[in-house]
């Protein structure tokens, strides 16, 4: 269709496919509202006859935590992805004259992997758990090839396209490390998901591949877990800290029983080789973390078992 005398005859801008015109983006619902902003369903209907693909456009809500330039980077970074195992680029939709910019992504019709769970626990055996979670590596490695630290690994970032495939979402905390270290330093911490954190990255804001493969291990607990509110990682984290502990010493107090040596405890029914790689990944020092590409083949060889 890029060749045909029609396309020919558009402008740059006309033929530019990842620019989506506001007036054919026609709002269906909210999908998700944060601090990042909100996430809303829409269908991108140019022709006006309900035959345009649904989308899922992120809006920017400029506050203390994202400016624009932030939003910006988040849209610079998602736009080089290409990986199946990470949620698609689509483009960018600027209104009131480009003063205000939405992203705009492919809409995964099952949500995130938090609400999938919780409510499809029957018909999600081990094997399918497994399954996400080498898709989950298989991004993160995608990501380290390209020299990205997520920052912000966790069930809730994780999106369902269908019942066998999950994609890796959200990169407003996604950044890139300087080509000569092996690890960025936050300057400013915003709301930051301590919970997921590493120990190295609480105490010192230090984040690397190795902090993420953690915040993997983390994850790999959630899935197990079933996202089950009732023994998701905070509050797992808080029993053993105690819940009268005031906010601004939380992380002191979880820094200190991570050097201790406590974890999170295994989920109920884990099977223990899972288990043990959870901890592999939470092992204090970054150095004895395992790679990304080692805990893929690690599960791979876990699946096999699983299927005798
Ligand atoms: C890019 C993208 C593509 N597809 C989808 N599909 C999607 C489909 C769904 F049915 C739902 C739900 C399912 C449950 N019922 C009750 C409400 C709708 C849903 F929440 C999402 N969502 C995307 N993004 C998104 C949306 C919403 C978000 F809160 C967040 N975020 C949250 C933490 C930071 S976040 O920005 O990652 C990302």
């Amino acid at each position: 269709v890029t060749q045909s005398p029609v396309w020919r005859a558009l402008s740059p801008a006309q033929q530019d496919q990842t620019l989506f015109e506001e007036r054919h983006l026609r709002y269906i619902s909210l999908l998700g509202k944060g601090n990042f902003g909100s996430v809303e369903l829409c269908r991108y209907d140019p022709l006006g006859d309900n035959t345009g693909e649904l989308v899922a456009v992120k809006k920017l809500q400029p506050n203390k935590q994202s400016t624009m330039e932030d939003f910006k980077k988040e849209v610079n970074t998602l736009s080089v992805f290409h990986c199946d195992y990470i949620v698609k680029y689509r483009g960018v939709c600027y209104s009131m004259g480009r003063l205000s910019m939405s992203l705009v992504m492919e809409y995964l019709p099952y949500g995130s992997l938090i609400g999938y769970l919780d409510s499809n626990r029957h018909n999600v055996n081990t094997r399918r758990m497994l399954l996400f979670a080498s898709q989950i590596c298989k991004g993160m490695e995608y990501l380290q090839t390209l020299r990205y630290v997520h920052r912000d690994l966790a069930a809730r970032n994780i999106l369902v396209a269908s019942d066998s495939l999950v994609k890796i979402a959200d990169f407003g905390l996604t950044k890139i490390i300087p080509f000569d270290k092996e690890y960025y330093r936050v300057t400013q911490p915003g709301e930051s998901p301590i919970f997921w954190y590493a120990p190295e990255s609480i105490s010192e804001s230090r984040f690397s591949h190795k902090s993420d493969v953690w915040s993997f291990g983390v994850v790999l607990h959630e899935l197990f877990s079933y996202c089950d509110m009732n023994c998701n990682p905070k509050r797992l984290c808080m029993q053993e800290i105690g819940h009268n502990v005031q906010i601004p010493s939380i992380s002191m107090h979880l820094a200190n029983i991570l050097k201790n040596n406590w974890r999170l405890p295994a989920p109920p029914n884990c099977p223990p080789k899972v288990y043990s790689l959870m901890n592999e990944c939470w092992a204090y020092d970054f150095e004895e973390r395992p790679c990304f590409s080692s805990l893929g083949n690690q599960i791979e060889t876990i699946m096999q078992d699983e299927r005798e």
